[in-house]
């Protein structure tokens, strides 16, 4: 007995030691890392000297590509506890219990993402999110701040301005535009924050501000699984925010946001709902095809808003904008200038052209989406809706069937055919989908996109309106892995015989 606790007793020193050498050598990598030692997640890119993370990915274990990283050159590696480095290496092995989340660490010391005093605002939630980064970018912009934008269209600051693969860019490429943006001398970062990336620690190392989350329905149960578990990827924005955090501003007209509010008691939330008690509160006072008409309640105070933009969902991002902006210090005269927002690319983007019809591009790829922005023009003075739609390949099949319920419950003729196959065989994506086109007024199927925005325009009366979902801004079609130029403004231009002019 008296041995054996002993001998544990012995043990643990063993193990004490160990992580004391750990975190020595931890200490020892970020004062490196910090006067310019570059750090790789990838094996291939390792140069002599340098340090490579090995991350348990989603594909592939990098733990696999250690031997590879050592062989390139590397002197450090950092790995999950109880890596062993074959024999001989020279390297200086760091355990780490999130290889992901160290890499954050790092970069930020790296990159010095700390010490540039920027305001961080990140914007989560399954739509909405690239939409409320613009809005915040106007009004931010128009209250003094020079503003920076993460997301799906673009990475851009004033005078820059470079097209993204991602909506959030993977975590050293984003320190290191942080660090570039702060050079440019943006004092305001405003970022869009995927699921993906918070699941994958990819913002790790950064402080946020503000944090905005817009609404979580279905979408990417392919990654996550179950929404149970996507909800709580998007809560970490919230839960981990530093101490010092602003504010969290929360949608309260999803059940979802109720739910985030309820761990988050300080928050802002908002909602067009009064049964959900929001703390900023919307009401509208019209939302025709001119525009919106939003009184909104806060603090105390009252003031309202006149926007251009159509559909109750954009009444709900001018709402996130706006506590996003008050968090930040904007008074609500300044919220005024959100009037001169005229929306976002290929976000319900009219396509104007010389046969008058009404045709718009958008960005809906989600079920919650297509009922929003079809709903909206349901309710607007057409007669009757067109809608062109598709589903992503390799992305969730489950909400494929629900994206063509939510086609069928708005348009009166639904035109299925493919978005980004992918790896995937588009006809296989478009029988996925069509379970939910049953008791459909008119489907058309065309599995070419031009062919069926061709049938969808052949098929308009003049006081018809056509929406074409799913790809708004893109500027290609993702085909087993090539990305071919594809742009659905450009391609109803050229089917109508006219000039692309914006
Ligand atoms: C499926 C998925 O989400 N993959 C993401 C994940 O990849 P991973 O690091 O796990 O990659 P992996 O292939 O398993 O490799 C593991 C590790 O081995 C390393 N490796 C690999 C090969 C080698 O020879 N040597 C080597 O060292 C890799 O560099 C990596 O570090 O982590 C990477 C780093 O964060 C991401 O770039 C990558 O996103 C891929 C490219 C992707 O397409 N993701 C999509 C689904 C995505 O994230 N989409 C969201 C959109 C969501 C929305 O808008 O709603 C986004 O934020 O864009
Ligand atoms: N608040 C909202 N609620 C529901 N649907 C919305 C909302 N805002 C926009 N939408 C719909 O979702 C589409 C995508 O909007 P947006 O690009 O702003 O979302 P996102 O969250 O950035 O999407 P992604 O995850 O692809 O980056 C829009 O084209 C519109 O159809
Ligand atoms: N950020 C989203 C974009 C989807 C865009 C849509 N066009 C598609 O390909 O499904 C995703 O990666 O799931
Ligand atoms: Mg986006």
């Amino acid at each position: 007995m008296e041995e054996r606790r002993a001998g544990g007793f012995l043990v643990d020193a063993r193990r004490r030691a160990e992580l004391k050498y750990m975190k020595d050598m931890w200490t020892k990598l970020v004062r490196a890392v910090a006067k310019g030692l570059m750090v790789r997640s990838d094996s291939r890119q390792v140069k002599p000297g340098e340090a490579f993370v090995a991350v348990p990915g989603v594909g592939v274990d990098g733990a696999q590509y250690i031997p590879a990283a050592l062989e390139q050159g590397a002197e450090w590696i950092v790995a999950v506890p109880g890596t062993v480095l074959p024999e001989g290496a020279q390297a200086t092995l760091v355990e780490h219990e999130n290889p992901r989340a160290a890499l954050g660490s790092l970069a930020a010391a790296y990159f010095k993402t700390a010490e540039h005093g920027m305001h961080m605002v990140g914007v989560t939630g399954t739509n909405g999110k690239t939409t409320i980064t613009y809005m915040l970018e106007h009004v931010l912009s128009a209250n003094s701040h020079r503003v920076g934008v993460i997301g799906t269209v673009n990475c851009r600051w004033p005078g820059f301005s470079v097209d993204s693969s991602m909506t959030t860019p993977d975590c050293w490429k984003l320190h290191e535009i942080i660090a570039n943006m702060a050079e440019a001398g943006v004092d305001t970062v405003v970022m869009e924050v995927s699921s993906h990336a918070l699941d994958q620690d990819r913002v790790a190392g950064i402080a946020f501000d503000v944090a905005v989350l817009t609404n979580v329905t279905q979408d990417h149960l392919d990654y996550h699984k179950t929404m149970d578990a996507y909800f709580e990827a998007k809560a970490r924005l919230f839960t981990e925010l530093p101490r010092q955090a602003k504010a969290c501003v929360i949608n309260v007209d999803d059940s979802y946001g109720r739910r985030l509010a309820e761990r988050c008691p300080e928050s802002v939330t908002y909602g067009l709902e009064a049964a959900h008690q929001p703390s900023m509160m919307g009401q509208m006072q019209s939302c025709t095809s001119c525009g919106i008409h939003l009184r909104v309640e806060h603090g105390g105070q009252s003031w309202e808003i006149d926007s251009p933009l159509i559909g109750l969902y954009n009444a709900a991002n001018l709402l996130a904008a706006q506590g996003a902006a008050l968090a930040l210090g904007v008074k609500p005269r300044g919220l005024k200038t959100l009037e001169d927002f005229h929306g976002v690319p290929g976000r319900l983007q009219r396509v104007p052209n010389e046969k008058g019809l009404h045709v718009f591009v958008d960005y809906a790829h989600t079920p919650d989406a297509l009922e929003n922005v079809l709903s909206c023009v349901r309710d607007l003075d057409f007669a009757r809706v067109l809608a062109v739609f598709g589903c992503g390949g390799n992305r969730d099949r489950a909400k494929r069937p629900l994206m063509g319920e939510a086609v069928c419950r708005y348009a009166d003729v639904a035109v299925l055919t493919s978005d980004n196959p992918r790896f995937e065989d588009p006809e296989a994506i478009m029988a996925d989908a069509r379970p939910g086109l049953t008791g459909c007024v008119q489907v058309i199927e065309k599995v070419d996109r031009r062919e069926a925005i061709a049938a969808a325009l052949g098929a308009m009366l003049p006081d018809d309106v056509l929406v074409i979902a799913g790809k708004g801004h893109e500027n290609y079609q993702e085909v087993k892995g090539e990305r071919h130029h594809f742009n659905d403004f450009e391609v109803v231009k050229e089917i109508l015989g006219e000039a692309v002019t914006c």
